[in-house]
């Protein structure tokens, strides 16, 4: 029999267009003459094509959107992170593909994703795991959505060598920054009637860091979302739930590194890293990039990469614009090109190039006039 849980799941996920997930967090944009100013930022790897095929959709349909476009990369010598801060900074919304870092570069300097997101205090990132019509993969009807904390935990980026061989990162743990993650998750459950919330945490091991993500999103829940199920699940075994069955779970709000590694799970589950939508939000800023992070370098300049995500990323920024006529119009196309089959990409299956794709995309707009 249907757990409380998975049939209160089932019924609200019915009633959800994926294009209609914006943010709880009013972020206002720039608009001048009737056009909005969004800062671009195609990132490394793959982020050149799929933001170039958002920006040939976007002409395609004649939107109101300028772009202010800033190109550093993370590759080879990490850029300064500033002219992505600045850009920002004028025009508060953003559209984003993926730094590189480096990881075997140890002198090099940390993230420039890590640096922009805490530099602005882009605190809240979502990730939305959403089975696609046409997208072939083990377990059907997913829907599934991951909070995940964006400024400190493990990714704090705080380390130093004590003693020679000794090595201690620091994973920072505040109430302050737990208790905003906390009602963010609870905020969004409740405007996209969404019914449970899951704290995921290590508190066994980590009793005061995790201890306290895990009190503070309960007692976040029980006190102030009395219409939203609250509970906790340890990391690990969050991990193999979500594998095996994972229409248990509605929200999952998490520390950032077992978000990331949720995030991985989810892009395996509904089809791969080019299929999950994504955003970030901060009480200034709101940055609008795929959600499961993916820099895609093996195969950058290939023309073979999945646009899908950037794209339905983008649609969840026109929502945020307030231009959500555009924004299910454009998310429709995308979910009615993957459903035929015809045009997708290698990576679920198809043998288009991304070009293809979003020629496939503009066409099936077409078709709507
Ligand atoms: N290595 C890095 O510089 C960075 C890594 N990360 C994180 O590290 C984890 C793994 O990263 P990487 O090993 O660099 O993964 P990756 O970027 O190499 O991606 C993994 C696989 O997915 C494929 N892929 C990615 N985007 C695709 C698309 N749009 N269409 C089709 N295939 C696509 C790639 O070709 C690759 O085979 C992730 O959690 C990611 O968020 C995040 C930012 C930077
Ligand atoms: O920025 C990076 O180098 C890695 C960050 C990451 O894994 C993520 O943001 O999901
Ligand atoms: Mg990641």
């Amino acid at each position: 029999m249907m757990s409380y849980r998975n049939s209160m799941v089932a019924k609200s996920a019915a009633k959800r267009t994926f294009a209609s997930i914006a943010t709880t967090e009013k972020v206002l944009p720039k608009k001048y003459g009737g056009r909005f100013v969004v800062t671009l930022i195609p990132g490394d790897g793959v982020g050149k094509e799929i933001t170039d095929s958002v920006v040939s959709i976007f002409e395609a349909e004649n939107l109101p959107i300028d772009w202010d476009r800033v190109d550093i990369s993370g590759v080879d010598r990490k850029e300064d992170v500033k002219a992505a801060v600045d850009s920002l900074k004028r025009n508060k919304i953003g559209l984003k593909g993926i730094w590189h870092t480096n990881a075997a570069d140890q002198a090099g300097g940390g993230s420039l994703n890590v640096a922009l997101r805490k530099e602005l205090d882009i605190y809240a990132n979502v990730a939305l795991f959403k089975s696609i019509e046409g997208v072939k993969t083990r377990i059907p009807n997913v829907d599934l959505v991951v909070i995940r904390e964006n400024t400190e935990g493990e990714y704090s980026g705080l380390e130093h060598e004590s003693v020679p061989g000794v090595v201690e990162s620091l994973k920072i743990m505040t109430k302050a920054k737990t208790e905003r993650i906390a009602r963010f998750a609870f905020d969004f459950a409740k405007k996209y009637n969404r019914k449970a919330v899951t704290a995921v945490h290590k508190a066994n091991i980590m009793k005061l860091g995790d201890g306290l993500f895990r009190n503070t999103v309960t007692r976040i829940g029980e006190g102030e979302y009395p219409d939203v199920k609250v509970d906790s699940i340890i990391v690990d075994n969050a991990s193999m739930q979500t594998v095996a069955k994972p229409h248990q779970f509605d929200v999952l709000v998490t520390p950032s590194m077992y978000g990331t590694i949720l995030g991985n799970i989810g892009a395996a589950l509904i089809g791969g890293p080019g299929l999950v939508a994504g955003a970030n939000f901060g009480r200034e800023y709101a940055v609008f990039e795929p959600g499961s992070r993916h820099v895609g370098l093996d195969i950058k300049g290939q023309n073979i990469a999945n646009p899908t995500a950037m794209i339905l990323s983008a649609a969840l920024m026109l929502n945020h614009l307030g231009l959500e006529t555009s924004s299910a119009r454009i998310s429709k196309a995308v979910h009615e090109v993957i459903a035929e089959g015809k045009s997708t990409t290698k990576d679920i299956g198809g043998s288009s190039s991304t070009t293809d794709f979003t020629k496939a995309v503009i066409e099936k707009l077409s078709s709507y006039k």
